[in-house]
């Protein structure tokens, strides 16, 4: 089921910003998109609508062709998985899995027969017999999104379903929740405020900012070329860096010189060549911090005065103080307005 929300403000009582400012958004049949942004930015709020647990002050909501902007939560046909992923501690496994089915008055063998599919599914299969106090977070976890699944309605909700649980388990968990929700194909619109999770789940991500959505699309479109300087700094670890343009000068040429005064030059720290002697078109840079990351060498250098941080192969030595070369491909630097921040186009 496609959702459809339209222009859709939301102001809670006695605040003076809008919590969502006139988003509109489009979630396709069988797609995962994800609603990424700092605390703050609506996400929830946006979320909570959809669901039927807040009402906009303007703007439509549709799933599928059907407008659901005045219906009850419960009768919208989703499923919702929240942060506080409300267990029953008093039900076995099994019964908390089911509930909804039984809810909904499905036979006793029907229930059955979905509750085991999707155990199996989420790996619960040998769980289902004890109690949530019995289980660990990553599979408390998982009940919460078998519970949800099992219903099979044509949307799915979820707001920091992972919150709860350490790194190593989140990242664990993250692969399966984008396995089994694939195999599933229920349309997804899920909260994070993690943005390498919003990267790895997205089949779409939708940047929030202050109740807008500041870019949308593809992952890696998003990271490659984000629309503003907001989104570059937000997405990507480390971060986007900005540079004045004045300081590429000597990368870009006399030419394009003049132009450089005026734009903020945005390059991602993989995307800069470093070398420990000098070649053709490199710019000296001095090493002010050396972080081994395992998979890479994460360097913060100054050039020209400017921080930045590049990456390099987990091979390349370096220290503080010593004087490194670095490359800059210009077909990876994108330009921004430095009084907007938005994208300039290339000229
Ligand atoms: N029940 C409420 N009453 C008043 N203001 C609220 C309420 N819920 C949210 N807000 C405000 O609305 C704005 C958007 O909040 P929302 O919870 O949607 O953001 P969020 O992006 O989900 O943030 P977080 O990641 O911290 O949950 C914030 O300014 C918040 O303070």
């Amino acid at each position: 089921m496609k959702i459809t929300i339209s222009d859709l403000v939301k102001t809670y009582p006695g605040q003076a910003r809008r919590a969502t400012d006139d988003v509109s958004l489009e979630v396709a049949d069988g797609e995962f998109l994800v609603l990424v942004g700092p605390s703050g930015c609506g996400k929830t709020t946006l979320l909570r609508m959809v669901a039927g647990l807040e009402t906009p002050d303007t703007g439509t909501i549709h799933i599928g062709d059907k407008d659901v902007t005045g219906l009850a939560a419960r009768h919208r046909g989703i499923s919702m998985v929240f942060q506080s992923y409300a267990i029953f501690p008093h039900m076995k496994v099994r019964e908390n899995i089911g509930f909804g089915l039984a809810m909904r008055k499905v036979d006793a063998a029907e229930i059955r027969r979905r509750v085991d599919q999707a155990a199996e599914l989420l790996q619960l299969t040998e769980v289902l017999d004890r109690f949530p106090a019995q289980l660990s977070g990553g599979q408390r976890q998982r009940v919460a999104v078998a519970r949800a699944v099992v219903v099979d309605s044509g949307v799915l909700l979820m707001d920091e379903p992972l919150s709860n649980l350490d790194a190593l388990l989140r990242l664990q968990f993250r692969a399966e929740l984008k396995k089994i929700v694939r195999e599933i194909g229920t349309t997804t619109l899920y909260v994070t405020h993690d943005q390498a999770e919003a990267m790895s789940l997205g089949d779409r991500v939708a940047v929030m900012r202050d109740g807008r959505i500041a870019q949308l699309g593809p992952p890696l479109e998003v990271y490659d070329t984000p629309s503003d300087q907001f989104v570059g700094g937000f997405l990507g670890s480390p971060p986007m860096n900005f540079l004045p343009g004045s300081a590429l000068v000597a990368v870009l040429g006399a030419d394009s010189a003049p132009g450089l005064d005026n734009v903020l030059v945005g390059v991602r720290a993989e995307k800069v060549a470093v070398d420990a002697e000098r070649t053709a078109d490199a710019v000296p840079a001095t090493v002010e911090v050396v972080e081994p990351t395992g998979a890479s060498m994460l360097l913060t250098v100054l050039l020209d005065g400017h921080r930045l941080k590049v990456s390099t192969p987990p091979t390349f030595t370096a220290a503080p103080e010593q004087q490194i070369w670095l490359r800059f491909d210009p077909a990876s630097l994108r330009f921004y307005d430095p009084e907007t921040g938005l994208a300039l186009l290339k000229s």
